[in-house]
């Protein structure tokens, strides 16, 4: 097939690069020249495992990038892969997503009168924002749904730092549609996937809100999870109580299952806490107020500052030399979109610490939000001098640090995730074991 995804970031590129290597013909739509250019040049615009092969081996031949919209009337079906971050309220702000489905009406206006073009949702959308508010943008072109064009939800369920294996190999596929011919579409655009992925791929075929709705429940529910786990093992932390170990007991319960029981410093990430914000915006909008969800959040907001409090117990960190290992939001990716690690570099500003950070990717990414604090290039020279060490991200990396912490002045080490290995001459603390 030949398809168009409008917006090149995470989500879209994976996916252009995932459905070229599948055989498809893909050609992103970016405002972005920087991507695009490089794009077409092979090399990948993010940082993401078995991304560069893919784009190396397909951008600029079956994989494509351009700025020019016009370009989707060349294609079968187009996908909208747009942010959709938060307002200050939380709510969700359909900006990009408005924008990108005027300017695909344009284009689509633009030229012959050849059937209806499939556009489908793949960002991640309140429920009934496709008709109601896409839908509604595409028409004004003067287009008319069902004639001209159709429109469905197909939304992405790939975490960042495994996106390429993920895509490849998920555990469903949503189709919300409201016409046979797009189910037809996203069937014929997902053949291949289902025949080379390693296991059985189902198809979910639902209604459009329905499957808007899909990918909220999927995030809120882990995080929720994950938030639950936390709460539990706060509990655990004052007993004197392993939760790693009841977590993997719990998790032997198979209606409980073992992924995502990692305690810790709490849930970041470009989606987790903005979904979570916005299903719940939209429903306060609705009358309704999420008790569990709401909670979930407040639990996750206070992480942070317990990690913090840890480190308090052994030092005063007030003008010294403070390591913070790990800055992307979660191993395997350079993103630092809500990172916990911002809420706890911002706690040892106000103790007054001199922060000194490290992280093997996303060190760039954070220089650009933090210019003033020290950023180390390796674990061992953030150790070196420094009143105490936080753990903030699970990189594999800090498993293996050892005599590199006999280096530091005051020796106090505060997992944050569970992954330095405790040994003699450290005082170390786990958040919740
Ligand atoms: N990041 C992830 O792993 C996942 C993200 N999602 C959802 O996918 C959507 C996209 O997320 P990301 O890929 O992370 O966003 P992103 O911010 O990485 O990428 C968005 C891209 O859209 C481009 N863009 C913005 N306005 C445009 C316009 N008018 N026309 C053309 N291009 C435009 C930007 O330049 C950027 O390259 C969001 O709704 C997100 O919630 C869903 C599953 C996983
Ligand atoms: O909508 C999205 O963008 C994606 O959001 C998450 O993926 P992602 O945010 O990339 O990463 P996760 O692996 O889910 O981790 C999210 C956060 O939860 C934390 N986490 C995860 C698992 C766990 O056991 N404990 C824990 O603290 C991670 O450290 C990270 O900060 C979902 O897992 C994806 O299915 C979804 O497509």
């Amino acid at each position: 097939m030949n398809v168009s995804i409008v917006g090149s970031g995470y989500v879209g590129t994976t996916v252009a690069a995932c459905l070229a290597d599948l055989g498809h013909e893909v050609t992103t739509v970016d405002i972005d020249e920087d991507i695009v250019d490089a794009i077409n040049d092979g090399d990948a615009p993010i940082h993401e495992p078995g991304l560069d092969e893919l784009v190396a081996e397909h951008g600029g031949e079956r994989l494509r990038a351009t700025t020019d919209y016009d370009v989707i009337r060349e294609t079968d079906l187009t996908m909208l892969a747009l942010p959709t971050p938060s307002n200050d309220d939380g709510s969700i702000d359909l900006q990009f997503m408005e924008a990108g489905a005027s300017s695909v009406g344009e284009a689509l206006a633009g030229g012959d009168d050849d059937g209806p073009h499939l556009v489908v949702t793949k960002s991640t959308v309140v429920p009934n924002t496709t008709e109601d508010r896409l839908a509604a943008r595409i028409a004004e072109a003067g287009l008319e749904r069902g004639e001209d064009f159709l429109v469905a939800s197909n939304p992405e369920f790939q975490r960042e730092g495994t996106a390429v294996e993920d895509f490849l190999n998920p555990d469903k596929l949503v189709f919300g549609t409201d016409d046979e011919r797009a189910t037809a579409l996203l069937h014929e655009l997902y053949e291949p996937l289902r025949e080379a992925a390693a296991g059985d791929v189902p198809v979910v075929e639902t209604g459009i809100p329905e499957a808007e709705m899909i990918k909220y429940a999927n995030n809120t529910f882990l995080a929720a999870k994950v938030s639950l786990i936390n709460d539990i093992g706060n509990i655990c932390k004052e007993l004197c109580v392993d939760a790693y170990e009841v977590a993997d007991a719990i998790g032997l319960d198979d209606r409980i299952g073992e992924r995502f029981l990692r305690s810790g410093v709490g849930w970041g990430g470009s989606c987790f806490p903005k979904d979570t914000d916005a299903i719940i915006a939209a429903a306060r909008d609705l009358g309704y107020d999420p008790a569990v969800l709401s909670a979930a959040v407040e639990l996750n907001d206070a992480q942070p500052e317990r990690l913090l409090s840890l480190l308090d117990d052994h030092v005063d960190v007030t003008g010294k030399r403070v390591a913070v290992l790990g800055l992307a939001f979660k191993p395997g990716t350079d993103d630092i979109r809500n990172t916990r690690a911002v809420p706890v570099i911002e706690g040892l500003r106000e103790r007054g610490a001199e922060i000194v950070a490290y992280d093997p990717v996303a060190t760039e990414n954070m220089r650009e939000r933090y210019p003033d604090i020290e950023y180390a290039d390796s674990a061992a020279t953030a150790l070196d001098g420094a009143s105490g060490a936080v753990v903030v991200t699970d990189w594999d990396e800090f498993a293996a640090l050892d005599a590199e912490f006999d280096a530091m002045t005051e020796p106090v080490v505060v997992d944050g995730r569970r992954v330095v290995e405790p040994r003699d001459g450290i005082t170390y603390e786990g958040l919740t074991w």
